[in-house]
Parts: structure tokens; sequence; C-alpha cells
């Protein structure tokens, strides 16, 4: 690969020794990866391999996966780069907590914190650009998450509404991206020696932002995908001078990854607990990451508002005409939300949401019709089989017609009505079975064509 002279230059000088290694490493295929996902994981892959685990990651596996496949459709798995996965691995936020995910889009990171809270506690999963937020939306929704909101804020906006909130904070920073050269080349025709610089002061004003969203006693991992030390271990050291009561957590290092550089900085011994991963000492496209926590102080915690259901009494009797027969548990009333026609199950505890450009509140379960209520794939991935009255089960090749927004026909003996569709214990989306014809409801935007 043909690395800007300017660059080579740079981490000529940085990594010495070190450097061809380095610069060789950009000639090498990238490498690939994903996550299995544990909310689903009472069954195993039907269309890839688990058997290069990631060592350092819980459900972190090598290998590349196709999209057009049952168990991507139905958020079984994720696709993520290797060393993204330790970002998420590292933050490893307990059920219950509040997390936020500042700079979340398209959600490899959220999808990962999520994997440990068990639907539990509140995850806040933000992203500035409108576009990258719904994609994000509609990544949280195929994995199925019931505790998480998607929000499109700017972090000075978010900043407002959750002070001293968050237990645990991720700022996955928009960066220079140079760990991104190997997968997309396009990433270096951005690449100037003063972009880093450039990014390292956004950088700055998003941790000033989170710094004032993480509670006293909780957790801030920043991480990056790129080598520059200004955007890395230099942004860690003006932290550490600006904000007296942040101090650095050391990260457990597996081996091939390698301590933060302070001679990169300002010779500040403990910016070597921070960690990097480089592309010629590990299978991974590379990562810098730093975890630093808030000290207990008695600033005043006000716990905010929360938010309130708005739902009508004919909202309530509609949802309730289809939910009862679809679903073997009630979620309870308290929790729905109507956004425009659209009916979303909230996180328990949720703080009020009414200043904020929502994507979504919660699970979107379905829309209000005239007179009626039609319920949402999300709701269906959200939830295992188990949790629907009456699921069927339909064969690969009904499951290929669906995704591609086909009817197909079914036995004459399934009742007429709204149906979860399920193959390999998998839920894969709702249909309305009328006289053994399965009407198909999978989300235009969504469908593709699998040939055989
Ligand atoms: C590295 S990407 C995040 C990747 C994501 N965490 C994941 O794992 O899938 C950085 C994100 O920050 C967003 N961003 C750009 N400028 C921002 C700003 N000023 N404040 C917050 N986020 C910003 C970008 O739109 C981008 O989606």
């Amino acid at each position: 690969m043909q690395l800007p002279e300017a660059f080579i230059q740079k981490y000529s000088k940085l990594l010495g020794e070190e450097a061809p290694a380095f610069f060789h490493a950009f000639d090498e295929q990238p490498t690939k990866g994903f996550r299995l996902n544990p909310l689903k994981t009472h069954v195993e892959p039907l269309n890839h391999a688990i058997d290069d685990p990631v060592s350092y990651c819980q459900f972190g596996y090598y290998g590349s996966v196709s999209g057009k496949t049952i168990d991507h459709q139905s958020g079984l798995i994720y696709s993520q780069e290797p060393s993204a996965m330790y970002v998420g691995e590292v933050a490893h936020p307990k059920p219950g907590d509040r997390v936020l995910d500042l700079c979340a889009a398209p959600g490899g990171k959220t999808t990962h914190l999520a994997s440990y809270m068990n639907q539990q506690g509140l995850l806040v999963s933000n992203e500035i650009n409108r576009k990258r937020a719904e994609i994000l939306a509609e990544n949280v929704e195929r994995f199925g998450l019931q505790n998480t909101i998607v929000t499109n804020e700017s972090p000075d906006t978010l900043e407002k509404h959750f002070v001293n909130f968050f237990d645990v904070v991720v700022v996955d920073a928009p960066c220079s991206g140079e760990g991104m050269f190997r997968k997309d080349h396009e990433a270096m025709q951005y690449w100037t020696p003063e972009y880093p610089l450039s990014c390292a002061n956004r950088q700055k004003k998003i941790l000033q932002s989170a710094l004032q969203m993480l509670k006293p006693g909780g957790r801030l991992i920043y991480s990056t995908c790129t080598f520059a030390p200004e955007e890395d271990e230099q942004n860690i050291a003006w932290l550490l001078k600006n904000y007296a009561d942040l101090k650095i957590v050391p990260i457990k290092k597996y081996p091939g990854m390698s301590d933060g550089r302070p001679e990169w900085a300002d010779n500040n011994s403990e910016l070597a607990k921070t960690l990097r991963i480089f592309p010629h000492k590990m299978r991974g496209e590379g990562h810098f990451i730093a975890q630093l926590e808030k000290q207990i102080n008695d600033s005043n915690r006000k716990e905010p508002k929360l938010q309130k259901t708005n739902v009508t009494k004919q909202q309530k009797q509609d949802w309730h005409k289809v939910a009862d027969k679809l679903l073997t548990n009630s979620i309870e009333d308290s929790r729905l939300l109507v956004f425009g026609d659209y009916l979303y199950a909230m996180p328990a505890n949720l703080p009020d949401l009414t200043k904020l450009q929502v994507i979504r509140p919660g699970i979107n379960l379905g829309v209000f019709k005239k007179n009626r209520f039609e319920p949402a794939l999300p709701l269906a991935l959200a939830f295992k089989p188990v949790n629907f009255q009456k699921p069927v089960q339909i064969s690969e090749e009904q499951w290929q017609k669906y995704v591609h927004g086909d009817t197909f026909t079914i036995t004459k003996d399934v009742e007429n009505g709204w149906h979860v569709l399920t193959n390999h214990e998998l839920t894969i989306g709702f249909g309305k079975v009328v006289n053994g014809v399965v009407k198909n409801f999978y989300p235009k935007k969504l469908r593709f064509e699998i040939k055989n």
C-alpha cells in the first residue's frame, strides 16, 4: 500500500526499529471478526463457523460475516473488527448500570456493551449524524435490545440532560482513522499531517461533555482507531492535567497488546497504563484505549425527572387487542410511549426525553393505523420464540421469501392473525396469516434477495 510520505516519516521517527514491521502490516489483508449475541445464543450460528475465538473478547470470533444469512438477519451475530472488540470488554458494564455510548454509530460498541447488561439498566446510544443514527437504531433493533434508547444529539446538548448521571461513558471518538487504512483505502485520502491535531481538538470537546455526564466513581472509556499520539496519549495527558478528579485505571494486557507511550506525550508514566493494539503485533487493525475513573467528590447529584407514559385509552386498547394474543408476558402499560404514530416500550426508569432528539426511545412495538395496531419487526427481534404465543416455524426457503418481501403459504391449520415467525429457534419477524397465506410485513428498506 502506498502510504503518505509524511505518515512514513512521522512513524519512522516514533517507532524507530519497529517501523518497518509496522509499515509492512499495511500490505497484509485486514483482519475480520464478529461477535455472537448472548441474548440469542440459545442456538449456535447456522451460517458462520465459531472455531477461531478472539482470546480477549468473551463473545468474539475471527471470520467474515455474510449479511444475507439467518445468523445476521436475526441479530445472532454482529460484524466487528477484532481489535475494536477490546473496547467493550474493557468497559464491561454490569446489568443495571447506566451507560452512555456517546459516539455510537453504526453500533459495534453499543451492541457489545449491551451484551453484558442482560437487558437491564439503561444504555443511551448517541450519534450526532442523523443518517448514521438511523443505521445505529437499525442495528440496535436487530440485536434485540430492550434497555437501549438511541438519541441524535451533539455531546454538548446531551450533557445538559444527564449531569453526573452515568456509571460508564464510552467515547469511541471520531478520529483520523489511521487504523482503517488497510480496511478502507479511502480513509487515507483524508489524511494530512495536520489532520490528527484537528481531530484531537474535536475529541477534547467531546471528552469535556463526556465528563459532565459521568457520575463520581464512574468510568470513562476513551478509544480511537488511530495511531496518532495527538489523539491518543496526548489527549489523555491533557485530561489528567485539566481534571484533578480523574485517575487512569490500568487495563489488562493480553499477549501482543502494548502499553501506551508516555514519551509520545508529556512523559507522565501513568500513560503507560493506557493500551495500544498495533497490526504488526496482533491480528487486528489497531486501536488505542484508555480507562479513567472520576474520583468520588461531594458534587450535587439531582436525579432527573422520569419520562411518563402518554398512551391514550384508545391506543392502549388497540395495542392490547394484538399484544394479548401475541405475547406470553405482557409489557407494563407504564412503559408505553407514543411517538407520532409509533408505539414504544421504554426501558424502566427512563429520564424525561422531551427536549432531546430521539430516534428510538425503547423497543419499537409497532404502528397505529386507522382503528388497528400493526406490530413491528423490532418487537419480534427483542424477544425469544418462547415469549410469543403460537410462533410459526418457517423453513429456510420460506425465510428467503420473507426477507425478499414475498407472501408464502403455510399449513392451513395455523390460526388467522399475527404470528411471530421463527427459524432455528430465532425470531425472524411478524407475518399476518390469512387462510394459510403469510402476508409479508418485513420492512421494505431491509429487504434483500438471495441468489442461489
Ligand atoms: C469511530 S466512529 C464510532 C464507531 C462506533 N462506536 C462503533 O463501534 O460502531 C465515531 C462516530 O463519532 C461521530 N462524530 C463525529 N463528530 C462528532 C462530534 N463532534 N461529537 C460526537 N460524535 C461525533 C461520527 O459520526 C461517528 O459515527
